[in-house]
């Protein structure tokens, strides 16, 4: 139980401050309107793993390094130990290799368990750090939302985890992250989130997804089919985006993708993409004007969602000055 004295305290900054959330530990809160794009909080790692398939031994190693204090900071944190055993499966596949087996064995046991343990906490705060996983004690505080007004990315040129207003946030509002991936169904995210030890109850979660007057229903469809956006233009982005430039109709499914993601609110750096793609589409089809505009949306939605600092910026910068300059070329 949350007492006044224990609640952790943000490190000093204007924009949010840390609360009791009955249910869910603690949470972070605006303390004033917060503007897309603004970076809410870069935060450094404490506890570093540096592989993706970590194993308790590598946990132990890495908490080994930190000083006592660091070792009292990691164990202040939220822990997904004390989980029901029977909602869980209670067989690994005969084909799982060995350490694979071991592997799930232990963060099984860290959930079933007690008490918290250097894996309960770890599994539900770490996040992605190049090649492996590491936990913020900062960013750790932020919960989760289906629909989140702010993303985080880890950024290498900085060392920091950062976290970016996605939306305009109100004063008071809690400032959330997605766990998951925001394009997945509810079933997956429900699956996913289980991992964390708890049942989301946002708007996308809790409503009826049945009944076409709910915020869920939409939400459900515009996921539904980002997916089979998604499908039907894997094979021609990225390395193979010249296919996509002469494939009919490529383009209006990119303008469905941004439009969709956009309405559900998702302003990552997966929005930017589709920006930048279409950009690349137009000016292969000699179509500059439309380029240059959409290299724009790209170049501000990853601006907002992760930072001009953030080593990608500076390829999507780059298309918008060639596209400039193509647009200024041609008018003079
Ligand atoms: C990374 S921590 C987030 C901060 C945490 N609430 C705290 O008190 O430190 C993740 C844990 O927070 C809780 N949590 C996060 N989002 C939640 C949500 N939408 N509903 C209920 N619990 C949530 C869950 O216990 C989850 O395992």
């Amino acid at each position: 139980m949350a007492t006044v004295e224990s609640i952790p305290v943000a490190p000093p900054n204007e924009y949010y401050e840390i609360r009791a959330i009955p249910g869910k530990g603690y949470g972070c809160f605006a303390l004033k309107a917060i503007k897309r794009g603004t970076r809410i909080l870069a935060d450094d790692p404490l506890l570093v793993v540096p592989m993706a398939n970590y194993m308790q031994r590598d946990i132990q190693e890495a908490f080994e390094k930190l000083s006592p204090e660091q070792k009292a900071q990691y164990f202040t944190l939220h822990s997904g130990h004390g989980q029901d055993a029977r909602k869980w499966p209670s067989r690994i596949h005969e084909s799982v290799a060995e350490q694979e087996r071991q592997r799930i064995q232990e963060q099984h046991q860290a959930r079933i368990g007690k008490e918290p343990t250097l894996i309960s906490i770890f599994q539900i705060n770490c996040m992605e750090m190049d090649q492996g996983a590491a936990v913020f004690p900062h960013a750790a505080r932020f919960n989760h939302n289906c629909n989140p007004n702010a993303c985080f990315t880890w950024n290498s040129a900085i060392g920091k985890e950062t976290i970016h207003a996605m939306s305009d946030i109100s004063s008071g509002e809690e400032v959330t992250i997605s766990y998951c991936d925001m394009v997945h169904d509810k079933k997956l995210r429900s699956w996913e989130l289980k991992h964390y030890g708890f049942v989301c109850d946002c708007r996308a979660c809790g409503e009826d997804e049945d009944d076409e007057s709910t915020f869920a229903y939409q939400s459900a469809t515009r996921r539904f089919r980002l997916q089979e956006l998604e499908r039907e233009t894997r094979f021609l982005r990225g390395s193979r985006l010249e296919c996509g430039a002469r494939e009919e109709g490529f383009v209006k499914k990119l303008l469905e993708m941004a439009a969709l993601h956009q309405q559900e609110g998702d302003y990552t750096a997966r929005l930017a993409t589709v920006f930048l793609d279409m950009a690349l589409v137009c000016e292969f089809n000699k179509d500059i004007r439309m380029a240059a505009l959409t290299a724009a949306k790209a170049v501000q939605v990853k601006k907002d969602c992760q930072g001009a600092d953030f080593a990608e910026y500076a390829k999507y910068a780059a298309v918008l000055a060639r596209l400039n300059a193509k647009l200024a070329e041609r008018k003079a």
